[in-house]
Parts: structure tokens; C-alpha cells; sequence
């Protein structure tokens, strides 16, 4: 298996398939093709400057008569954690605040509209390990933590709506511990917050370990550029989830996500793209990047040698459109910005063509979900 080294699907692709083939392999790959956007190339200096990497695409949609575009620009970020996990806890989030005001301030430069980082943003993925102290240290209140009026600032001096992943810290009920994301208004107020619906208990995500599945059901938010759900991480693998965030409305569904190659790269490609296509809604998948070393050992319950790392998380952030286009993949081992400018007529229009709200028999299933969830239900299974 490739390990973080290899660059991405996209550059092993355009360096060995001849043009013609390229194109064909892109075609039924990435679907209708998006068009490069063309950025400021101030924004590509800095982004060159700060060392990370800097991509844009458009999606199109028919013009209408009756509805001008609604055009939006999305910004997707993907980072490493720039100290190692053992530095202070503090200077962890401080040295993280300043990569993404370095990152958004280009996003602005790009025209973003809406930027959303990976989970858990503020912190190394430390959920592997088990142990308590120091990582439930960087729990933070959704309404007024540090990180939350950090990120108000950065949404009022740019005019962006801000999704912000965290681990927070309810104080209000009992102190305890969620896997939440924060959206915060262009405005700069705090628009709400939405939680985690479906915990890992898969590999090392030992996530059961510090908070429960969430308890706020699918909101979406209406912003001034649309409106937007957050479909945190595991909650991709659950089809019902993304249905319950465009059941209600959700026009683009974001997947802050932290997830390592050895378990779930194959399947990266293909969750969020689906969900975009099933839903008519636009999607944006978002890994970290990098490898992340705890101070302690721990074990992964497989009888294989205690270790102090996680493997490497291999970025691909992309964006998904409802008519199965999609962007290539961020890098699997840099830091970057994606931004997308989409049309959201493109949702009702590929909703008209394909209509899985009007044939998705929602009351057929709503039924039968409820008979099988019945302790003494007994499948329906047709026998000789
Ligand atoms: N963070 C998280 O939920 N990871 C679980 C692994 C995966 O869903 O790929």
C-alpha cells in the first residue's frame, strides 16, 4: 500500500495515461468536468509562501429564466497539527488559530463565502490513545470558547460563514464532553451548533471513549449563501444521516473529517460523492493530513505490538455536485486550501431530472424502519 509519500490519484494519473485516455479515465472518474478557477495570483504567492496548496474549481448549471445563479464560493481546509502532540496544550491551539488565520485570509483573497476546517481542528487526534488528561484539555465551549470568538473574528473581518469542528466542552449540562461544529455567521454572530450523530468504534477511533452520539438531530443552517448541514466524520458511512441533513433542506452537507489510510481510503471516493448524488446537494469531504505521535504507547486490540502513532491521514478534500461531477483530490500529504464555486440552482435541477425525493417512498420505509426496530421483530424472509 502507498504510503503518505504518494501524492495523490490525480497526479499518478496525468503523469502515465496518454491525453485521450486521460480524458476518457476522467470522464467516468470525476464525471462532467469542473472548470479550473481562476484565482487571484496574489492568493497562489501566499499560498506558495505559507507552504500549502492551493486549488479552484467551478461547477455550472443551467441558466434559468425565473431564478438568477445562486453562486457560492466554499473553502475546504485540510491541515496538519504544526506542534508535536506533547507541546503544551496552549501553544498547541495558538500555533493551529495562527495556521488557519494564515489559510482564511487566503480563502478571502479567493472570494470564499463559506469555510469549513476538519474535525476537531483545535487538537491532535488523541482519541487513539485512551487517555484523558491532557486531551479533554482542549474541550472548548461552542458559544464563547477561545476558539469560537477566534473564529467570529475571522467571519466578521472577512464576510465568511465559518464551520468550526471542535471538542467541546457543554458546561451548561454536567461539563461534558461532544464532537461538535460550530457555524458561525458571516455576520459574526453564532448561528448554532450541530453534533456528531454516529460514533467510530472501528480501529483505533476510540472516540466511544470521551463522547456520546450527538443529541441535537440533523439542523440546517440557513446563511446568507444557502443553506448548510455538517455531517461529522463517521456520520458519512450512515446513509440516513445525509438524508435526514436534505431532508431538511441542506443544499451543501460538509464532512469534517479525520481519517487514516489503512482503513478507510478506498472508501473516501465514493461516501460523500454518493450522498451528493442521492441527496441532490453538494458535498465537501475534508481530511487532515500528516501523522500524528502520542507521548505514551497504546494498543489497537489486534494482539499487534503497542505503538505511539496513528498512521497518516491522507487529506483527498474534495467537493461532490448532485449531477456526480466532482473535484480532483486535495493532496494526501500537504496542506491545503480547495475552493469550489457552486451554483445551487444546479440541486433542484438535477432534482427535476432524477426525482429520488419523489421516488424515494419515505413513508414505505418510515414504516418498516419502525416494525424492524421492534425487539420482537422478525425479518421478512421468504423461505422454500
Ligand atoms: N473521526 C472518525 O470518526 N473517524 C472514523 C473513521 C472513518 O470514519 O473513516
Amino acid at each position: 500500500m502507498a504510503g503518505s509519500e504518494w501524492e495523490s490519484l490525480e497526479q499518478c494519473l496525468e503523469k502515465h495515461l496518454p491525453p485521450a485516455d486521460l480524458r476518457e479515465v476522467k470522464r467516468i472518474l470525476y464525471g462532467k468536468e469542473t472548470r479550473k478557477l481562476d484565482l487571484p495570483s496574489r492568493a497562489f504567492e501566499a499560498a506558495l509562501e505559507g507552504d500549502f496548496e492551493l486549488q479552484g474549481y467551478a461547477f455550472e448549471a443551467a441558466e434559468e429564466q425565473l431564478r438568477p445563479p445562486r453562486t457560492v464560493r466554499v473553502g475546504l481546509v485540510q491541515n496538519k497539527t504544526p506542534l508535536p502532540a506533547d507541546a503544551p496544550v496552549a501553544k498547541q491551539v495558538t500555533a493551529l488559530h495562527r495556521r488557519i488565520e494564515a489559510i482564511v485570509e487566503v480563502a478571502a483573497v479567493c472570494g470564499v463565502n463559506i469555510i469549513c476546517f476538519q474535525e476537531a481542528w483545535t487538537m491532535p487526534f488523541a482519541f487513539c490513545t485512551r487517555e484523558k488528561l491532557p486531551w479533554t484539555e482542549f474541550a472548548e465551549s461552542a458559544e464563547d470558547g477561545p476558539t469560537t470568538r477566534f473564529c467570529q473574528k475571522l467571519a466578521k473581518k472577512h464576510d465568511m460563514v465559518v464551520v468550526s469542528p471542535i471538542l467541546e466542552r457543554d458546561r451548561e449540562h454536567g461539563d461534558i464532553l461532544w464532537n461538535t461544529a460550530v457555524v458561525i455567521s458571516n455576520s459574526g454572530a453564532v448561528l448554532g451548533k450541530t453534533r456528531k450523530n454516529h460514533i467510530p468504534r472501528v480501529g483505533d477511533f476510540n472516540e466511544s471513549t470521551y463522547y456520546m452520539e450527538g443529541n441535537l438531530g440533523h439542523p440546517v443552517f440557513q446563511t446568507q449563501f444557502g443553506k448548510i448541514a455538517v455531517n461529522i466524520c463517521y456520520g458519512r458511512h450512515h446513509p440516513l444521516n445525509w438524508l435526514m441533513y436534505s431532508i431538511n433542506g441542506a443544499e451543501i452537507i460538509f464532512n469534517p473529517s479525520a481519517t487514516i489510510g489503512a482503513l478507510s481510503e478506498s472508501l473516501w471516493p465514493v461516501e460523500a460523492r454518493n450522498a451528493a448524488i442521492a441527496n441532490h446537494c453538494f458535498t465537501c469531504a475534508i481530511n487532515r493530513v500528516g501523522q500524528e505521535h502520542f507521548p505514551n504507547e497504546f494498543t489497537s486490540g489486534d494482539g499487534k505490538k503497542a505503538h505511539r502513532d496513528f498512521g497518516y491521514f491522507y487529506g483527498s478534500s474534495y467537493v461532490a455536485a448532485p449531477d456526480s461531477s466532482r473535484t480532483p483530490g486535495l493532496s494526501r500529504n500537504k496542506d491545503g486550501l480547495l475552493v469550489a464555486e457552486l451554483d445551487l440552482n444546479l440541486c433542484r435541477q438535477v432534482n427535476d431530472i432524477w426525482n429520488f425525493k419523489m421516488t424515494g417512498r419515505y413513508e414505505m420505509y418510515a414504516q418498516e424502519l419502525a416494525e424492524a426496530i421492534k425487539p420482537n421483530y422478525s425479518p421478512n424472509v421468504v423461505k422454500e
